[in-house]
């Protein structure tokens, strides 16, 4: 059979680094309500405030990371669809990017129009939040309502917990685990408060230190923070850390608004001023390098550690095209249940 598509779907980047392009993609980007989830007034104003200064900042943090290629987070997903087509038997594999240029519509019509009948959606996030997974299904959904697509649908479902994913994790991390190090510390890319409470109707989250670690199956299958705590946990015990030897902060806070703590700023003062030399970093929310790892963590977040009496910080790539990834990414997506 080679009428059974795959199609990889990443955040999306920039068109280029001017701030002309940093700007439509920004304004794309956070007026999806899904990622600023307010009424479109409240959201519009938000939006054009931020874009005030915002477009200028993120095209000098985007040109301090760009590669000749264009950005890392679309070049490496390209190389990721490269290593994973020859794996993928049942059809083409395309890629698309949820922002920016390479949208899911144009790769959708691609597919109907080469007579695709099923597709399998990889929104490539291991863990569930609507401002990522939620927004790439409602965009296809849109897309195949829109142009009446007769396309049959399997989706790949949040991963945090598989053990594919866990295994290329340790893999991928292993030649730097081995080099020593003091401390390690896996940052994920925070969320608004707001939206884990919207997902959370028995009214669980954020009520004491140890919520997502007692979370019920109910509320870990949705609860962003619980499943992040759970892939860091999957990944300590896998390569056998000891409580203090790790631990969990999140990154990339935008706005005024009470964003899922601890903060990775925070943190690496913390780890600094507690003695830590040596601290190795991770980005499990992030299957690419991109902006958020490479200029935030791998730039000013160094430079921070440094400042604050650390000596060295290390950046642990992202899975990017390693080959355990490229297989675990395949076997997951064979997997995807039948759903839109
Ligand atoms: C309200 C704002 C944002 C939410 C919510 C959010 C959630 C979220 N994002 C990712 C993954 C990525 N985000 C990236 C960049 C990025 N994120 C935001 C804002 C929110 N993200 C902004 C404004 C930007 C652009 C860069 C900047 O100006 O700071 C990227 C990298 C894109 C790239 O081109 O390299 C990724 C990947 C997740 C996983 C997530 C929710 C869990
Ligand atoms: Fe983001
Ligand atoms: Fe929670």
């Amino acid at each position: 059979m080679t009428d059974h598509a795959l199609l990889l779907v990443n955040l999306g980047s920039p068109a280029s680094t001017s701030v002309a392009d940093v700007r439509r993609y920004l304004n794309q980007f956070l007026m999806d309500p899904y990622v600023i989830d307010l009424p479109w007034p409240l959201r519009r104003l938000i939006v054009s405030l931020i874009l005030l200064k915002r477009p200028a900042q993120s095209a000098h943090a985007y040109a301090s990371i760009w590669w000749p290629e264009g950005s890392p987070l679309v070049v490496l997903s390209q190389r990721l669809q490269r290593a994973i087509t020859p794996l993928w038997q049942h059809g083409p594999v395309e890629l698309a990017m949820r922002y920016g240029p390479l949208s899911i519509e144009k790769a959708l019509l691609r597919l109907a129009g080469q007579g695709i009948k099923q597709v399998t959606l990889a929104p490539l996030y291991p863990q569930f939040a609507d401002s990522t997974t939620t927004t790439v299904i409602e965009e296809a959904k849109r897309v195949v309502r829109e142009h009446k697509l007769a396309l049959k649908f399997a989706t790949l479902t949040p991963f945090y917990d598989q053990p594919e994913y866990l295994d290329a994790l340790v893999a991928s991390a292993q030649p730097h685990l081995q080099q020593g190090f003091d401390h390690l510390l896996l940052s994920f890319h925070g969320l608004p408060e707001r939206h884990l409470h919207k997902l959370d109707p028995s009214g669980h989250c954020l009520k004491g230190a140890d919520c997502c670690k007692n979370a019920s199956p109910q509320v870990l299958a949705n609860c962003y923070r619980a499943q992040c705590l759970r892939s860091a946990e999957l990944f300590a015990e896998r390569v056998g850390l000891k409580p203090g030897q790790w631990s969990v902060s999140f990154q990339s806070r935008l706005g005024r608004a009470k964003w899922i703590e601890p903060y990775t700023e925070a943190r690496l003062d913390e780890l600094a001023k507690a003695g830590v030399k040596k601290l190795l970093v991770m980005c499990p929310a992030f299957v690419a390098d991109c902006i958020e790892t490479l200029e935030e963590i791998g730039d000013r977040g160094r430079e921070q550690f440094q400042e604050a009496g650390g000596e060295e910080l290390v950046l642990v790539p992202c899975l990017n095209e390693h080959p355990q990834w490229v297989s675990a990414l395949k076997t997951l997506c064979e997997r995807a249940p039948l759903a839109l």
